[in-house]
């Protein structure tokens, strides 16, 4: 029924309004009805609870008064206060493993901004130190791997994950934040998932062609299946330490899964997502999920199967479409091309609606399709912030 809805696309159904002070209007409305603007009733939504936030009640489907918004990469080099950080604080890792680094870089974007999710600083690949595996982030070149892995005697020496003992300025930091942000906005965990944490290990770095893991899958698969197995164990337990440390969500990042085709999408991806939603949702039922992968529009339909409760789309794919393909039991997230933040303030607010419509009026976060890109003006990071928070379903 969504799609009905979504079918009248580019039209304003849900108008930027003046942004709202109060959090607590949200409690206030009875209303149990979700209803579009041209009519169809599209679903029965219970009211949300007025301690929640925001994030969370639309993640369950609650009635809220609009998308709650966040952006990915919200914490990072398009704003100054963060390039003075980094003059004062060179290394990525010391400032991603300090704990009061940590908190205050998280707590930038939400100083300026107030998103309606505030995403740790941190790394996909912060704990593979952890797992022996040593990397490091260097300036102009991303992620390096030292000793990438290539053999299965290489995969036999990473160790299993142990979050308590290798990383635990990361629950300091998601308990600090939690009572920094109180329930003003959803404290958000991440992790990169298997065969994306493979990929850097595997290539060495970040990569174009991905040849070195792909000679790897088809030629010695047993080996990238013990690595990824290592990963998704890894992964599982630290998704559930930090829901245990404050994380209210947690997104997996797969940001590589698209470079394989749906059928080894299958084999190397798909099952290791899925056996970290299932051991996570058998401790922590109630953790919500998010999972996204760039350029997914392939992959749509799979990506559901893993069970998360959110599927982050890129911009490739209409929303409207996306939503239909993904089905209504899943919320959406993201689809804003992050290059609008480099347009107008007529363009990125008209985008905005554009997307909000065509999302419909309950199960959707507000977000980009991928990081915000270095040099976006953050005037124009603020003016998206102040249409979404206007806006009135
Ligand atoms: C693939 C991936 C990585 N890291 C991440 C992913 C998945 C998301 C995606 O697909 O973009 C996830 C990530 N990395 C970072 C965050 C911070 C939280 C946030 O604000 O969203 C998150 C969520 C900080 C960071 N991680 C990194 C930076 C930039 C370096 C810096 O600020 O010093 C930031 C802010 C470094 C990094 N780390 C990685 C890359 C490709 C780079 C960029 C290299 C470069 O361009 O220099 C690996």
């Amino acid at each position: 029924m969504a799609s009905m809805c979504s079918s009248v696309s580019n039209s304003s159904r849900f108008l930027a309004s003046k942004p709202s002070s109060s959090s607590s209007c949200r409690s206030k409305s009875k209303l149990s009805t979700i209803r579009c603007a041209i009519g169809e009733i599209i679903s029965e939504a219970k009211v949300s609870s007025s301690t929640e936030p925001l994030l969370l009640s639309a993640v369950k489907g609650e009635k809220v008064e609009r998308p709650p918004v966040w952006l990915m990469r919200q914490a990072g080099r398009y704003m100054k206060s963060y390039q003075l950080i980094c003059e004062k604080y060179p290394s990525f890792r010391e400032r991603s493993e300090n704990v009061d680094l940590v908190v205050e870089i998280s707590l930038q974007p939400w100083k300026v901004f107030k998103p309606d999710g505030v995403i740790l600083f941190s790394d996909i690949l912060t704990p593979l130190p952890g797992m022996n595996i040593p990397f490091d982030i260097v300036k102009g070149k991303g992620p390096i791997i030292y000793d990438p892995l290539r053999t299965a005697e290489d995969v036999s020496k990473v160790r299993e994950f142990v979050p308590e003992e290798f990383v635990p300025y990361v629950g300091e930091a998601l308990t600090t934040l939690r009572a920094e942000v109180k329930n003003e906005a959803a404290v958000l965990g991440f992790v990169g998932a298997p065969f994306t944490l493979a990929s850097y290990v595997v290539e060495g770095g970040s990569s174009k062609h991905f040849s070195k893991i792909k000679r790897m899958a088809f030629s010695q698969p047993e080996v990238l299946h013990a690595l990824l197995q290592k990963f998704t164990t890894s992964m599982a337990q630290y998704i559930k330490y930090q829901a245990d440390h404050g994380a209210q969500a947690v997104q997996i990042f797969d940001s590589w899964a698209t470079e394989l085709s749906p059928a080894d999408f299958e084999e190397f991806s798909l099952p290791y997502l899925k056996q970290i939603v299932d051991s996570v949702k058998s401790t922590h039922p109630n953790l919500p999920l998010i999972l996204y992968a760039s350029g997914s529009g392939g992959l749509l339909e799979r990506l559901s199967l893993t069970g998360v409760d959110v599927v982050s789309l890129d911009w490739t794919v209409d929303m409207a479409e996306g939503r239909r393909r993904l089905g209504a039991d899943v919320a959406v997230q993201g689809n804003v091309d992050p290059g609008v933040l480099f347009g107008s303030k007529d363009f990125i607010t008209k985008r905005i609606n554009d997307t909000v419509n065509k999302a419909g009026n309950h199960k959707h976060i507000l977000n980009l399709g991928h990081g915000i890109v270095v040099g976006t003006p953050e005037e124009n990071v603020a003016h998206f912030f102040e249409v979404a928070k206007g806006i009135r379903y």
